[in-house]
């Protein structure tokens, strides 16, 4: 028997919110497709009630000193490191990573708040000569104010410490709105915001869909800045409503990951970062290895290696960590069997997968074998369009430069792999491949002192480190005479 989905309020001004509503979303499981949870869909006037709320909190708390709001920051942290296995389950539950991934998401979320508070103490301005004397000249940094977080689906719980940790600390308030399909943990990390004290109206957080709620958000004259991690598609929406107010926009959008393989790489360890970066949270990183650029000459060894080492991926339950989990979205998983169809009549060959794992667990949930496309060519469908998913496409070059010509051909340039012993060609990347971040002999991981951009299409302003923290200051210039 199905035990009635569990409820999960949203937030505004310190009060928890819609458990007198109808109107309710479902979140299923994406691993077995059974709704656990709802939530409510929230409406435009609160959407409207959250934004007012934040701007009514926002001067006292930029007027906390930095280090008082870091303090609360890392109160959150701490909370979140105390309960990380109940949050870690319930993004399995919710996103359907893996048990460790989800673990691992925690852990970068904690990262994200601590590394913000940290800045506390660096909120820096500039002083500089008047051209008069007797004057000052100074440039103080300030908060914008009233700031959006539209969160994705693939990092429910992290993509909230990305934006949230930076908008505090530098004295904005905030309206979160998770992903419609992923909006639990955002529930529960307002929990631990309510314990953890936090003035009311400095964080709230409404759910509903983005052609709804978010654009709800977007357009209101309260909103000053909205950070959107998401698709291309959405974040032109949200560029055309922002021109009215002229909004500031960080935008962190789609991409298409090159892998690209020369003939001088440490194969073997390419293959395990190729690999690595395709599967990982079942393809649903913006960074992942979206598409396998290798040369020629070490084409067939690389492709062998690369069939062998997916042949030991297990996928099942995410929560026994057995191996790779389901997709998130069961629109999500038709896109990508889509692309994968519309791959192999265009002329390329299913090397492995390319269907639903078979067995009793796998035919229900969002589940798709890890696949492989061999005689992809730049036009294939799986080479053109972002896939999200399990589905690798190996496609032959015949040098650095025609690698470099597909990738730079692109709409979009969040970032790209490079393997090659040649500095002459990283170093020739380092100016030439048009994109926000290049891994060079490296796979996946970054780090939060970085900064995580895209260039062209996939987005404006960015997350993570010094810059990150900047982005959520604005400046205001004061010239201070003594008459
Ligand atoms: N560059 C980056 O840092 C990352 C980019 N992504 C990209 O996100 C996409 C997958 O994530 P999804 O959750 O499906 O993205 P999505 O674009 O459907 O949604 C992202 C968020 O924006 C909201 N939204 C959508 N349309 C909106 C509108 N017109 N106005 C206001 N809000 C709107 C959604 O409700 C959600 O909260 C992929 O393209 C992926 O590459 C994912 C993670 C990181
Ligand atoms: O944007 C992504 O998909 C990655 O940068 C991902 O987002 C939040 C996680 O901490 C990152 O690994």
């Amino acid at each position: 028997m199905m035990s009635e989905p569990k409820f999960y309020p949203c937030y505004i001004n310190g009060e928890w919110i819609g458990a007198d509503h109808s109107d309710r979303i479902q979140v299923e499981n994406p691993a077995t497709g059974e709704v656990w949870a709802a939530v409510p869909n929230c409406s435009v006037e609160q959407a409207q009630q959250a934004l007012e709320t934040s701007q009514a909190a926002q001067q006292d708390w930029q007027d906390l000193p930095p280090v008082e709001r870091a303090n609360y920051i890392y109160e959150l942290a701490d909370r979140l490191k105390a309960e990380k296995e109940h949050f870690a389950k319930l993004l399995v539950m919710e996103q359907g990573k893996t048990l460790d991934e989800a673990r691992f998401e925690v852990d970068d979320t904690i990262r994200y708040m601590t590394y913000s508070a940290e800045a506390a103490r660096r909120i820096e301005g500039q002083i500089f000569p008047s051209d008069q004397p007797n004057e000052q000249l100074m440039i103080y940094k300030v908060p914008y104010g009233v700031t959006v977080g539209l969160c994705a689906f693939n990092y429910p719980l992290a993509l909230i410490g990305r934006k949230l940790g930076p908008a505090l600390v530098t004295g904005n308030t905030m309206v979160l709105k998770p992903h419609e399909a992923t909006p639990v943990t955002a529930s529960e990390f307002c929990r631990l915001v309510d314990e953890a004290g936090l003035p009311k109206g400095v964080v709230n957080m409404v759910i509903g869909t983005g052609a709804e709620i978010g654009a709800a958000l977007v357009a209101s004259p309260i909103t000053k800045l909205v950070s959107v991690t998401g698709s291309i598609r959405a974040g032109q929406a949200i560029c055309a409503s922002a021109a009215e107010n002229v909004t500031a926009l960080s935008l962190e959008l789609g991409g298409k990951a090159p892998f690209i393989v020369l003939d001088d790489a440490d194969l073997d360890k390419a293959v395990e970062a190729a690999v690595v970066a395709r599967f990982a949270n079942c393809g649903q990183v913006c960074i992942c290895n979206e598409v396998v650029l290798v040369h020629e000459k070490v084409a067939d060894e690389f492709t062998e290696k690369v069939l062998a080492r997916i042949k030991g991926i297990k996928v099942g339950d995410p929560m026994k960590n057995i191996g790779m989990g389901p997709s998130t979205t069961a629109g999500g998983l038709a896109r990508i069997d889509d692309i994968v169809k519309k791959t192999v009549a265009e002329g390329a060959t299913l090397a492995c997968g390319g269907r639903r794992p078979e067995g009793p667990e796998f035919e229900k949930g969002n589940w798709y074998e890890p696949t492989v496309l061999l005689n992809a060519t730049k036009d294939s469908t799986a080479v053109k369009e972002e896939i999200f998913g399990p589905v690798m496409p190996i496609v032959k070059i015949s040098s650095y430069e025609e690698a470099l010509e597909i990738a730079n051909a692109r709409e979009d340039g969040l970032s790209a792999y490079l393997w090659t012993r040649d500095y002459r060609k990283f170093m020739h990347a380092v100016g030439h491949l048009q994109v926000g971040t290049i891994f060079i002999n490296k796979g996946i991981v970054g780090y939060i002192q970085g900064y995580h951009s895209g260039h062209k299409r996939s987005g404006l302003g960015g997350e993570d480190g010094v810059h990150g923290i900047e982005g959520y200051l604005q400046k205001r210039t004061i010239y201070l005479g003594c008459q």
